[in-house]
């Protein structure tokens, strides 16, 4: 939704019938096995040249997009590896999954990393492969490369044999749970390969000790796997239990939040005295979103050290937290606040408003409405799942905006979506109590794994996580009150957000032309509002793309194909079945139109309300029943000119047709009069505009009917907060324009264009 799909631009077709022409020619070697493989020393010493040259090429060219190609999918391993049997690198077939077997398989260089990392790996008869694993995290704590060390143990599980894009033969892991690092003393291991481990180092308080330095030093990851080691040699309750608690903190560090609670939340048992232990919990249970649970933890906390200030601190922002999620309770300014800084990662709740998860006729599964709601009314507001930031900052070399290219579904991308997938299959494997939530997302077609644990781990399928993203993704402003106040210009610039977020609630709200309501964002946070007034029941909807007169049918239906439908909301029906030379007819009347506008004496204002009234009459539905997407941007274009003429009836008079043609349904006491108490009887579409026209509307009635002021600006109030999110900084938006316009006779159409933050 709103991200950059360049899936039908030229350049990504033919780099993807290049690789598509790769792939078929590669099926062509299925099942055999290659008679001119390289020898191990051979491939480490083709590998340290190009490891050498690929560094100084990577220096250099920081800036590029780079490119990531989704493989034709295949399952993660479900095997346990009790039951799988052990194959040598000589028995690999081409372009196959040996499902059953696994392979054992040592380091043999330094890693390199590009889109995945790549090492010469060899087994026990010395044979070589290359190795490369997708997915990897990319953290401050470990770098994927970090496991690939030399001398580093693994096991393959039903290995991918396969010709690589360079022409080599080489394993391909693209599932982070198809490889397991063994740790030095595994059994497994063969004596060969094997480092003897002293009798030092089976002494858990010297590995604990070990473990206490690398975490010092900043090796996270190596102070778990001590921990562990540990844990195996500890002989006492007591000194497992310290151990337990460290290993807590370095989990934490990790992202490990189920890890750390494991570990931590056990102290809640069994060691009820343990400050650390409680604390740790609780931090944990923070950083999954279980908000009561913590606030319980940090509460017996304090319970027992009453002066514990890290914990105090931690009460008083969980409380915070659950006022966001229990009552929708949001400090939209703090939140503007913190969306400045990169990544505009916010410390916010979820709040689940009045809605509900129900099936959706047609649909699959839909978000419903539990109660009566208003325009306005909040629905969700809500934290992402995943968030990818692009830094657009001209040569910023963190950007990492890369063009995704899927092989199975023929669809590119340019954004953050490749960095979304790593982030979330590492999220997910660290966090496997995260897991159901996502996967329970819609995914088309896919067909994933049953099983979501194998020998203790968990199994994330990468190729379930692409499609699930491709389904329900979202392109991302860093606020929309930023893009609210776009000009016209930068406007038509923006394809389509390379900033993408993943929200789980608002991922089942379907798509409608002809929205109920609307998202918008303040940094990582969704928010989305009624745009009009929904009785109990309704199911709420939004545009996944904005709707557009000016293309076709046949083009809106092309810009959802990602998702698998064909819109069958009014206006697309009614854009199906408007014959040719109506639509023809119609067209002919706006380029007239347009050309009212441009006169060069000025705009010939009552042709262009002749043509307007022209172009009415191809319609033939009312447009309370299908909005007329024609009609509202030329009737602004007037209302803008008559206010600044100072023409406020006319203003008020076409101010009033830009929202009858979005479907608005306005009622006053006096129909026959445009300055008789009004109300919005029914909201129609909430186009950014709307928001201008009720402003306009409220400056006019100022001059002819003052008493109807305060009802306009209540109105442009609602409007501005669906599309914005908030109506916090409406005052100082459009209420000073609107106060300028008024009495300090400021051309409100002028000011309002050239609004900015
Ligand atoms: C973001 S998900 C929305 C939730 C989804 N319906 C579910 O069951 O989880 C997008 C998918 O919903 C379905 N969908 C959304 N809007 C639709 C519509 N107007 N008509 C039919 N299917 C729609 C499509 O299958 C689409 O790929």
């Amino acid at each position: 939704m709103e991200v950059d799909d360049v899936s039908h631009v030229r350049q990504f077709m033919e780099l993807f019938e290049t690789q598509k022409a790769a792939l078929q020619a590669a099926s062509k070697c299925k099942g055999k096995r290659p008679k001119d493989r390289k020898s191990r020393d051979q491939l480490v010493n083709e590998f340290m040249s190009q490891y050498i040259a690929t560094k100084t090429m990577l220096a250099r060219d920081k800036h590029n997009i780079h490119q990531s190609f989704i493989a034709p999918p295949y399952q993660p391993s479900i095997a346990s590896l009790a039951d799988l049997k052990k194959l040598l690198l000589k028995d690999l077939q081409l372009e196959t999954h040996h499902r059953g077997f696994y392979a054992l398989l040592r380091v043999r260089t330094p890693p390199m990393t590009m889109t995945a990392v790549t090492s010469i790996v060899e087994d026990e008869n010395r044979d070589g492969v290359k190795l490369q694993l997708y997915q990897q995290q990319d953290d401050d704590y470990r770098k994927g490369e970090e496991a690939v060390q030399m001398n580093n143990v693994c096991i393959v599980k039903e290995p991918y044999f396969k010709v690589m894009s360079d022409g080599c033969y080489g394993l391909r892991v693209d599932h982070v749970s198809d490889i397991i690092w063994l740790s030095p003393d595994d059994d497994m291991i063969p004596l060969s390969w094997r480092s003897q481990i002293t009798e030092l180092e089976k002494d858990a308080e010297d590995l604990k000790v070990t473990g206490n330095g690398a975490l010092k030093a900043g090796n996270v990851h190596q102070a778990v796997e001590f921990y562990t080691l540990a844990l195996q040699y500890s002989k006492t309750f007591d000194e497992s239990r310290i151990i337990k608690l460290n290993r807590s903190l370095a989990n934490l560090k990790l992202g490990r939040y189920d890890h750390a609670l494991e570990d931590a939340g056990e102290l809640t048992a069994s060691y009820q005295k343990s400050e650390k232990g409680f604390y740790r919990a609780a931090r944990s249970l923070y950083e999954l979103g279980r908000f009561q649970e913590c606030h319980d933890v940090l509460k017996l906390l304090l319970a027992e050290y009453p002066h514990c200030a890290e914990a105090r601190n931690e009460l008083s922002r969980t409380e915070h937290r659950l006022r966001e999620q229990e009552h929708g309770d949001f400090s939209f300014k703090t939140m503007y606040e913190a969306a400045k800084k990169n990544p505009p990662c916010l410390d916010c709740a979820t709040y689940i408003g009045p809605v509900s998860i129900k099936a959706s006729e047609g649909r699959g599964r839909g978000l419903f409405t539990r109660k009566d709601v208003l325009a306005g009314e909040l629905l969700l507001c809500e934290k992402a799942f995943a968030y990818c930031w692009a830094d657009s900052a001209e040569g910023n070399a963190s950007s990492k905006t890369s063009l995704l290219i899927n092989m199975h579904t023929n669809r590119g991308f340019v954004g953050t979506q490749a960095d979304m997938i790593t982030d979330i299959v590492q999220k997910m494997y660290r966090n496997p109590s995260l897991m159901p939530a996502f996967t329970s997302l819609h995914h088309g077609d896919y067909k994933p794994v049953e099983q979501s644990i194998v020998d203790g781990v968990p199994v994330v399928d990468t190729f379930l996580v692409d499609r699930t993203i491709s389904h329900n993704v979202f392109g991302c402003p860093r606020t929309s009150l930023e893009s609210h106040l776009q000009t016209p210009e930068q406007e038509k610039k923006d394809k389509g957000y390379h900033t993408c977020g993943l929200f789980i609630n608002a991922s089942y709200i379907n798509h409608s032309c002809d929205s109920n309501a609307r998202r918008s964002f303040i940094g990582d946070m969704q928010i989305v509002r009624a745009s009009r007034n929904l009785p109990a029941g309704t199911e709420v909807t939004f545009w996944y793309h904005t709707p557009d007169h000016t293309i076709t049918y046949e083009k809106t239906q092309k810009k959802l194909e990602n998702w698998g439908f064909k819109c069958t909301c009014t206006i697309c029906d009614q854009n199906k079945s408007t014959k040719k030379n109506v639509k023809a007819k119609r067209a002919a009347l706006l380029q007239d139109l347009m050309g009212a506008f441009k006169n060069r004496d000025g705009a010939d204002l009552a042709k262009a309300e002749r043509l307007l009234a022209a172009i009415e009459k191809t319609y033939l539905v009312p447009a309370t029943e299908v909005p007329r997407l024609a009609l509202w941007d030329p009737y602004l274009l007037l209302t803008r000119l008559y206010n600044s003429m100072n023409r406020q009836e006319k203003a008020i008079q076409t101010g009033c047709k830009v929202l009858q043609s979005l479907g608005f349904v306005i009622k006053r006491q006096d129909p026959s009069s445009l300055k008789s108490p009004f109300e919005v009887e029914r909201w129609g579409l909430m186009r950014d505009q709307v928001v201008e026209t009720w402003v306009h509307l409220w400056t006019a009635y100022a001059q002819v009917a003052p008493n109807l002021c305060k009802k306009a600006e209540e109105y442009a109030k609602v409007a501005y907060k669906v599309c914005v999110g908030e109506d916090e900084t409406f005052e100082l938006k459009y209420g000073k324009l609107a106060h300028q316009a008024m009495f300090e006779g400021v051309d409100l159409g002028h000011a309002v264009q050239n609004m900015s933050l």
